[in-house]
């Protein structure tokens, strides 16, 4: 699929999950270029409709700056008791309902708005969609006191480290940290992946998402939007 297309079917999945929000909601928004057609669609929707929402938490600052562009204001999570919906994209997306996020560096802050959430709803393109978790990259940030560490303890399990790069320096994210993307080619039992990186010292977060995404939707090329429920 090339890029045009794609971005179409995240246009159509992103307004779709817009369709679903609801005036007076506590709403968390993600982060990526799916997402960023969602806050347009919002936006519009505020705009034309007076969609007001009760609350807002956006999980990076470039999605709360086009929020605030659209004149929404966006509250930090701490001052949010439980948000009724989060809507996020995600890198991969399997059929248990699984997944790999953190392509755009923004994973722990949206892995804390998840577990805040009543609800979370995933928008992909088919693309995205696959049996076991593949063909991305799992990001692990990591703390750089003991980054190094981390990154040869993970050579050494096998699990082909790279460092996630930007500007031909280390990626820093939002708190700091860096990136280590783990090429790993299939992850066939993210539960015993995801127990290994939970104890790891060092490790501040993890893209495996496991048991939180409740419904996904995804765009089909045949132009199809489905709505898949857990
Ligand atoms: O997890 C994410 C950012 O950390 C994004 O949701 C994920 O990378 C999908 O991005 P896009 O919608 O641009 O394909």
């Amino acid at each position: 699929m090339d890029k045009q297309n794609q971005d179409e079917l995240k246009k159509r999945a992103a307004i779709k999950a817009a369709s679903l929000v609801r005036s007076g909601m506590k709403l968390g928004i993600g982060t990526g270029s799916t997402v960023a057609y969602l806050i347009d669609e919002l936006g519009r929707r505020k705009k034309e409709e007076h969609l007001e929402l009760a609350a807002i938490v956006t999980t990076s600052s470039r999605s709360k700056r086009q929020m605030e562009r659209w004149g929404f204001q966006v509250n930090e999570l701490a001052e949010v008791d439980q948000l009724d919906l989060t809507i996020d994209g995600a890198d991969r997306f399997a059929t248990d309902f699984s997944g790999i996020k953190g392509g755009g560096g923004a994973l722990t802050m949206e892995k804390n708005v998840a577990v805040n959430s009543k609800k979370i709803i995933w928008i992909v393109d088919e693309s995205k969609v696959v049996d076991y978790l593949s063909g991305f990259p799992l990001p692990v940030e990591v703390l750089p006191i003991s980054c190094e560490q981390n990154f040869r303890r993970f050579q050494a399990q096998g699990l082909k480290p790279t460092w996630r790069m930007a500007d031909e320096k280390r990626f820093v994210t939002h708190y700091g940290n860096y990136i280590i993307d783990l090429n790993i080619e299939r992850i066939l039992v993210p539960q015993g992946l995801a127990a290994y990186l939970d104890h790891m010292v060092g490790v501040v977060e993890h893209g495996l998402f496991i048991n939180m995404c409740d419904e996904v939707i995804i765009a089909h090329t045949n132009g199809k939007i489905e709505q898949r429920k857990k």
